[in-house]
């Protein structure tokens, strides 16, 4: 049985790091598990100009410390320039332009009304091999919210795929055996990044025991067929899967409300958590391409100098830290998990 293990320095291609008071609290979890992370562009308002990506960047990299670079990414608009694009893609500022359907999901509401709005952007895009990310769902209220990642596959991924043949794409926070299998299937120009809870959770967390906030996000978690699915694609060892938490940080009473917010906060022991899940899965020796190198291959980046060891032993997970005057509930709250992160 293994009971250490050390891997190169990992990544975390999706993570909502906020801002102001919320950044400076969540910022540090990250940067001390990951040497750079994919930075959400879904504040309010949201980062459409390379100012203001250039002006969060600083933020970040301020609240987050030394030895952390944020990649930031373009929130595309109906409206986004093609040129404004690519000088921020050539400034170094941008890695990738995100792609939310408009309504869709957190502070989505700038986002896309049809893809075909944002063609020339596309266009421009594949051209200076600019990552798309994606979140996958329709927003189609006719569509059963279980089923809305499997339509988008159908009604806009595979028409932007076939009009853009030369776009890179990431299918962000999969959930559906539907898009394990249509990422395998697809050439290497696409991807898929995967959280933590949609690898432990079904859709029962939900309603386990009463209504549970702390276990809804959005793409909203599948049936256990969907979540064994998507555990299978993470521990295959193939180069298209990797890992991006979507830590996402609502205060507790903007998750325990009457309408709450969609986004789990996993950043505390994000690594651990992934690693309980190859542990189960007999894969750790696959862990650290999942986490350190498939990611970086994908995007063009270079891989990270530099080791990080997690050993087996019991880790006790708060049921709560303090956040912006108020709190946040960590993802496994009050549960104990069987790795701990020991040093970098
Ligand atoms: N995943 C979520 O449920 N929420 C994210 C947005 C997103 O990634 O869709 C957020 O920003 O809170
Ligand atoms: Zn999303
Ligand atoms: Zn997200």
């Amino acid at each position: 049985m293994t009971d250490r293990i050390t891997i190169r320095r990992p990544d975390d291609w999706h993570l909502h790091l906020r801002d102001g008071a919320m950044l400076e609290a969540v910022a540090p979890y990250s940067a001390r598990q990951f040497a750079r992370a994919i930075i959400m562009p879904n504040l309010v308002p949201p980062v459409t100009t390379v100012t203001a990506a250039s002006a969060y960047r600083e933020r970040i990299r301020a609240a987050a410390g030394p030895g952390f670079e944020p990649l930031m990414t373009c929130y595309l608009t109906d409206s986004i320039d093609p040129d404004e694009l690519e000088r921020g893609h050539a400034a170094g500022v941008w890695v990738a332009a995100k792609l939310y359907p408009a309504g869709a999901t957190t502070n989505s509401h700038s986002g896309v009304t049809d893809v075909r709005n944002i063609a020339p952007a596309l266009e421009r895009m594949q051209r200076i091999g600019m990552v798309l990310c994606v979140h996958g769902e329709v927003t189609d209220p006719e569509i059963d919210i279980f089923d809305r990642e499997a339509v988008f596959l159908e009604r806009v991924l595979t028409p932007v795929m076939r009009d853009f043949p030369g776009l890179k794409i990431v299918l962000e926070h999969i959930t559906t055996a539907d898009s394990a299998d249509f990422v395998a299937a697809a050439g290497p120009r696409l991807a898929a990044t995967i959280t933590p809870q949609h690898l432990h959770l079904n859709r029962n967390a939900l309603f386990a025991g009463g209504l549970r906030p702390h276990a809804y996000c959005l793409p909203v978690v599948k049936r256990e067929r969907h979540r064994l699915a998507v555990r299978a694609a993470a521990v295959s060892g193939s180069p298209k899967f990797f890992l991006g938490t979507d830590s996402a940080p609502h205060l507790r009473e903007a998750k325990e409300s009457g309408c709450g917010c969609a986004g789990i906060f996993n950043a505390p022991h994000a690594l651990e958590s992934y690693l309980a899940v190859f542990d189960e899965e007999d894969a750790i020796d696959r862990f650290e391409g999942f986490a350190a190198e498939h990611g970086p291959r994908f995007y063009g980046l270079p891989l990270n100098e530099g080791t990080l060891t997690l050993e087996r032993s019991a880790i006790e997970v708060s049921a709560s830290v303090p956040a912006a005057g108020s709190t946040l509930t960590p993802f496994h709250a009050g549960e104990t998990l069987g790795w701990r992160l020991v040093g970098a």
